[in-house]
């Protein structure tokens, strides 16, 4: 069965590094013109907390536990092409876990079965500038990873701006630009920007990533990014769980999931951990009490231990 030819965007970007927050202002962008989109999310974890922000008539596709840079490669072409048969859309929008290497997600897509389906196939990269600063704190693997989302790229949303000092901004983005001269860059907060932008820049963009070799950066073979959830059957202590989070060690590099506290028992709340800042937000769906951990090395069961006493 032929469909459409179908535009392909890969949303790469380290974790938490706003991907969610740009998709969902894409997803409305296409809706005011117009466009059928469909989309496919991949999450390390068991569960996935971000599809639960995207509008609930978005087609929608999701693999879980796993990387479809590495462990779940061949199910990635198979649920495309089921998208495409399903709702023939114009756009089919990839956010990778932030542990994925760009470029593998790219190959997983150009599979045989695909390659006729595809019109276009683009990486937009976010950059959380904040960690970006930090990345001397951060393992050698995940630093090298950092640098090729950046590298192989077709455009570079520099992400969370205003969290890093104007004075620090220029020579930050000097060593991005070093790293990748040729993608466009957007400096922004919240991934906003004019999002036209993008659609005009990564059309007439040259893409480079069939002639350079990459150096693979896998979540599960070479980062040892890991994620467990963990579920409770009770309401638990807010200013406890705020202070345990600060114990929490810097491999800990998200978290994610819904929470209820004892102080508003019958109210679930949205909760997101990104580089140290926890956000809660009111949900009005009684979601279950998980949370979804994701880091390097993390010590599963000691963590899990405390989480017991909360
Ligand atoms: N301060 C600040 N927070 C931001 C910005 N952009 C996104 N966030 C917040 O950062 C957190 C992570 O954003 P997401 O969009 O979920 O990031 P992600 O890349 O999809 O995360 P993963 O899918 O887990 O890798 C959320 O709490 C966002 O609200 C920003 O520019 N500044």
């Amino acid at each position: 069965m032929t469909t459409k030819p179908v535009e392909i965007y890969i949303l790469s970007g380290f974790l938490g590094s706003g991907k969610t927050t740009l998709l969902t202002q894409l997803l409305a962008w296409e809706k005011e013109r117009g466009r059928q989109v469909a989309v496919l999310m991949n999450e390390i974890g068991n569960i996935s907390v971000d599809s639960r922000l995207l509008p609930p008539d978005t087609p929608l596709k999701e693999l879980l536990n796993g990387c479809i840079c590495c462990t779940i490669q061949a199910q990635l072409s198979h649920q495309l092409l089921s998208l495409c048969q399903q709702h023939t859309p114009d756009a089919i929008y990839i956010e990778a876990t932030g542990a994925a290497h760009p470029i593998e997600v790219l190959d997983a897509c150009i599979t045989p079965l695909m390659a006729k389906q595809i019109k276009t196939c683009k990486i937009v990269t976010t950059l959380d500038l904040p960690r970006w600063r930090d990345r001397d704190r951060l393992s050698v693997r995940v630093r090298r990873l950092m640098e090729e989302q950046v590298r192989f790229t077709d455009f570079l949303i520099i992400n969370k701006a205003s969290d890093v000092a104007e004075s620090e901004r220029e020579r930050l983005i000097a060593d991005l630009v070093h790293i990748n001269s040729t993608a466009p860059q957007i400096v922004t907060d919240f991934a906003r920007f004019d999002l036209p932008l993008l659609y005009d820049a990564v059309g007439t963009h040259t893409s480079f990533y069939r002639t350079e070799t990459h150096q693979p950066a896998h979540a599960a073979e070479h980062l040892r990014v890991r994620a467990f959830s963990y579920t409770w059957d009770k309401p638990i202590d807010r200013n406890m769980f705020e202070a345990w989070l600060r114990t929490t060690p810097d491999t800990l590099y998200r978290a994610k999931g819904y929470l209820r506290f004892h102080d508003q028992p019958q109210q679930t709340m949205l909760f997101q951990y990104a580089y140290g800042m926890p956000m809660f937000t009111e949900e009005p769906f009684p979601y279950p009490s998980t949370v979804v951990f994701i880091g390097e090395d993390l010590p599963e069961a000691e963590l899990k231990a405390q989480l017991a006493k909360l």
